[in-house]
Formats: C-alpha cells, sequence, structure tokens
C-alpha cells in the first residue's frame, strides 16, 4: 500500500498540466518514462578499448520500456491495461504500486492502493504463511489489531488453514497467491492493481477472486487489470489502455482496444 502525495512539488515534467489533480483523480501518471539498461555480451576487446580510451560512451545500451505515457483514471474507474508481450504493461503497473519509480515524468495515486503484481512479491520465503499475513498486511498498511482481526477471514478465503503455519517457501505458486490474494483484499484497497498472476490460481479459486474483484467494483472501489485474456478483461473492465513498445496509443472504451490489439482498429 502507498498513502501517496496529495500535493507533490510541481516539477518540469508535469509542467502543462493541472497539478495536483482534482479530488476525483485517483491514479495520475503523466509524461512517464521508464528505461532498462539492455545487456549485450561484449568481448574482451571492445572492454579494453572502452577502458583505454577513458570509459567514453557506455556499454550498455538503455531503451525506453515506457515512453512518454499520460492518462488520468477516476475513483471507480474500471481499467484493463493492453498490449502485446514486452509493450510495458506490467512497468506501468510495478510504478502505479510504488514499488519502481519512472525515470522521466510524475506517477501520483491517492488513497490505499494493493494488489496482486508478482506471484510472492512482499512475502518472506523462510517465514510462515502466518508470519508473513502479518508482514505483508503491515506492508500494505494494516495496523496489527486491524490484521489481527481479519486473520481468520483471511486465512478461510485463501483455503490453505492446513498450511498457514509451513514456511512459505515450500508453497506452490497457486498456494503464494491464494494467501497474497486474500492478505491484499482483506486491506480494502482504494485502488486494487492485478497482474496477469491469477492464471497460476486453479479454476475454482480464479472464479472466487473474479467474484471478489466483481464485488469490489460494485463498491465503487478503482480497478487496473493486466491480462491478455481479452474476453475476460472486456467484461470486467470500461476503459482499456493500450500499449506498444512502451507508448500509449489508445485509451479509450475497452472494446476498442481489444478491437485494436486484435488487429481490427
Ligand atoms: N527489471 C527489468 N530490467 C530490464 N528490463 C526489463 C525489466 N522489467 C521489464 N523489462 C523490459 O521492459 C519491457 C517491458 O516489459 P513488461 O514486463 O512491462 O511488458 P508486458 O507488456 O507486461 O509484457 P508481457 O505481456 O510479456 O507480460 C520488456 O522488454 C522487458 O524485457
Amino acid at each position: 500500500m502507498r498513502e501517496r502525495i496529495e500535493e507533490p512539488a510541481p516539477t518540469s515534467s508535469s509542467a502543462g498540466w493541472p497539478w495536483p489533480p482534482e479530488d476525483s483523480v485517483v491514479v495520475a501518471v503523466r509524461s512517464v518514462t521508464k528505461k532498462f539498461v539492455l545487456r549485450h555480451t561484449r568481448s574482451m576487446k571492445e572492454a579494453f578499448v572502452w577502458l583505454i580510451t577513458g570509459r567514453r560512451g557506455d556499454l550498455s545500451e538503455r531503451f525506453k520500456a515506457l515512453d512518454d505515457v499520460s492518462f488520468d483514471i477516476r475513483r471507480g474507474e474500471t481499467v484493463a491495461l493492453l498490449g502485446l508481450n514486452g509493450s510495458g504493461k506490467s512497468t506501468l503497473l510495478k510504478l502505479i504500486s510504488g514499488v519502481m519509480r519512472p525515470d522521466g515524468g510524475e506517477v501520483a495515486t491517492r488513497g490505499r492502493v494493493a494488489g496482486l503484481i508478482e506471484v510472492g512479491a512482499g512475502f518472506h520465503p523462510d517465514l510462515t504463511g502466518r508470519d508473513n499475513v502479518f508482514l505483508n498486511g503491515a506492508i500494505l498498511g494494516m495496523t496489527q489489531q486491524e490484521i489481527e482481526d481479519k486473520f481468520d477471514d483471511i486465512v478461510a478465503f485463501s483455503e490453505i488453514e492446513q498450511f498457514i503455519d509451513t514456511e512459505v517457501k515450500f508453497y506452490s505458486s497457486g498456494m503464494y497467491l491464494r494467501l497474497a490474494f486474500s492478505v491484499a483484499i482483506h486491506t480494502s484497497p482504494d485502488i486494487f492493481l492485478v497482474d496477469e498472476i491469477l492464471a497460476v490460481g486453479d479454476e475454482p479459486f480464479q472464479q472466487k477472486c473474479m467474484a471478489k474483484i466483481e464485488e469490489m467494483v460494485g463498491q465503487g472501489r478503482t480497478l487496473v487489470v493486466v491480462s491478455h485474456e481479452l474476453d475476460k478483461v472486456a467484461t470486467l473492465c470500461d476503459r482499456g489502455i493500450l500499449l506498444e513498445h512502451g507508448r500509449m496509443v489508445l485509451d479509450g472504451p475497452v472494446q476498442d482496444a481489444v478491437r485494436h490489439l486484435r488487429g481490427g482498429h
């Protein structure tokens, strides 16, 4: 969770945008760029020449996983981040969650953010499921008392009671997902982020998660989803943001984004 900015100082990267955003905006992504290093294998000779010529230039090449992406999400919106493999969806979701920072631009959120981004993220492998509920709950902004009050419900939703005192390094990816999803929903997030990882759950659990997500949407919470299951996201979300090679190429009704992605334009 992040109770992030209420009023960040305007920066050059947000110039031209009204800032801070109005109250109904719960996610603001403004001129965001994220670069990663492309790793190449260099020969000893290349490295030697680079060294003796005074380390001029860069041995590694950087590429933009996200390039000047801007949009606002309002309270209660259901948004799908769509795009082909490597288009930058998960990176964008990580920036919104706060586990990663942009190299340029601004990302701001209003309210409690929780969700499932990577299986096992926020869990300590050597601790038991029980200890991880407390650890993860605290990371997501719950008080000790809140976690104690919700502990039984968290475990019951995950259906892994039997293994709650087992170290999570022995969990299967589906078991991780069950516990992580259960903790996340019990934090009552204002903004719920879900990456593809629901896919590791078995079908009954996936259906239970979907029902829970729909219930949260019904309560007016904001949802941002990354998925390749286009039919599923088209049912769940109203709005689609389509990325191509890190650039936003469409922001509109989810059906339009899905059609575009499927090549229908
Ligand atoms: N930590 C990282 N270090 C280096 N490169 C990264 C890192 N994270 C992502 N990338 C690269 O950034 C690009 C975008 O990755 P990202 O995972 O955001 O794409 P995606 O749209 O979610 O893809 P997919 O649909 O395959 O999950 C890819 O080229 C990926 O290799």
